[in-house]
């Protein structure tokens, strides 16, 4: 496969079980093969996006200072601002060329896990970036609930099998910004190749060329969206559950070419976390004589602070 299949989430939703069978076939071929999906119907309408954007560049346009009044030490840049060059990619020594802002989970009506996730930052010079990140955060949530119904379905399960899992889940909404490159980089990049830690990722802001995805072959394919889609992957938590049936694919953000060193991106993925109580083990119906168990069993919570640690967020 060297494009990124096109699916709409309407016709999941439709009430026309030969459409809803037609998405969860073609999400299900795509993430056995190349792993990533451009998803139209998505939940979030022009307005917000718009808005979300504007905000994320107030942001990153404020004085390093106050900036750095937001980054939180000891909870692993879970929430709030995490600087430039601090996460490096698992197993490289260079930071990855990029500042990012974390907003959590807004929990409702369970105060185990309130007390479990790190609270919020509040923003207190720009008090509409925290509404807005909050309102993308749901619609970006509600979208990711049915695409993950959808995979239930693919994989012989309830479609409601992912819900009571996700619902506070530890889901995290990043916005990145990838700044003007001012020297030669030496072996840094805007994101240097990776894995997803997380269940599915939402990407907002791969309209422009930047994002790569290697495919079987190990070549490097340009991911690129229309402006009203969203890329949708797999990431490595949905991997391990699924015995690799559900592909993570390796995808990186490569830096310009000189002439548009000068030019700053902006994309804001949204990772879609269970609850760290989730048990990742193999599912049964994925392994068999051909497919033998390919991981080991863990919770996603443990899960989690493997790879922080890896990333170099976590001591
Ligand atoms: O900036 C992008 O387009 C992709 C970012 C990404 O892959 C990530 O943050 O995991
Ligand atoms: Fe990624």
């Amino acid at each position: 496969m060297n494009t990124i299949p096109s699916v709409h989430l309407a016709d999941f939703l439709s009430d026309d079980p030969i459409k809803k069978q037609k998405f969860i076939k073609e999400i299900g071929n795509a993430y056995e093969n190349i792993g990533f999906v451009a998803l139209k119907g998505h939940f979030l309408d022009d307005k917000l996006v718009e808005d979300l954007y504007q905000e994320v560049k107030n942001f990153f346009d404020l004085p390093l200072e106050i900036k750095e009044k937001y980054e939180i030490p000891g909870i692993g840049g879970q929430r709030g601002y995490v600087s430039f060059g601090k996460e490096a990619a698992k197993g490289k020594k260079e930071g990855d060329l990029k500042e990012f802002w974390h907003f959590g989970q807004y929990v409702e009506d369970n105060p185990a896990l309130e007390a479990e996730y790190p609270a919020n930052v509040i923003v207190e010079e720009l008090p509409k970036f925290n509404e807005i990140g909050k309102e993308a955060y749901k619609m970006l949530e509600k979208t990711a609930k049915y695409v993950l119904r959808a995979l239930a379905l693919h994989l012989g399960l309830e479609e409601t099998y992912f819900d009571n899992y996700i619902k506070n889940g530890n889901s995290i909404l990043r916005p990145i910004h990838y700044p003007p490159i001012q020297d030669e980089p030496k072996g840094a990049e805007r994101a240097a190749a990776h894995g997803d830690i997380n269940l599915i990722t939402l990407l907002m802001g791969a309209q422009g060329k930047g994002l790569q995805v290697q495919n079987h072959n190990g070549d490097w394919i340009d991911a690129m969206a229309e402006p009203d889609e969203l890329m949708i992957n797999v990431g490595d938590m949905l991997s391990r559950h699924s015995n690799n049936k559900l592909k993570s694919t390796i995808h990186r953000v490569i830096n310009p070419p000189r002439e548009l060193w000068g030019t700053s991106r902006y994309s804001i993925p949204f990772f879609m976390h269970p609850i760290s109580d989730m048990k990742l083990n193999v599912l049964e119906n994925c392994i068999d004589e051909n497919n033998p168990k390919q991981f080991e069993d863990i919770t996603a919570g443990e899960f989690l602070d493997e790879r922080l640690r890896d990333l170099g967020l976590k001591k």
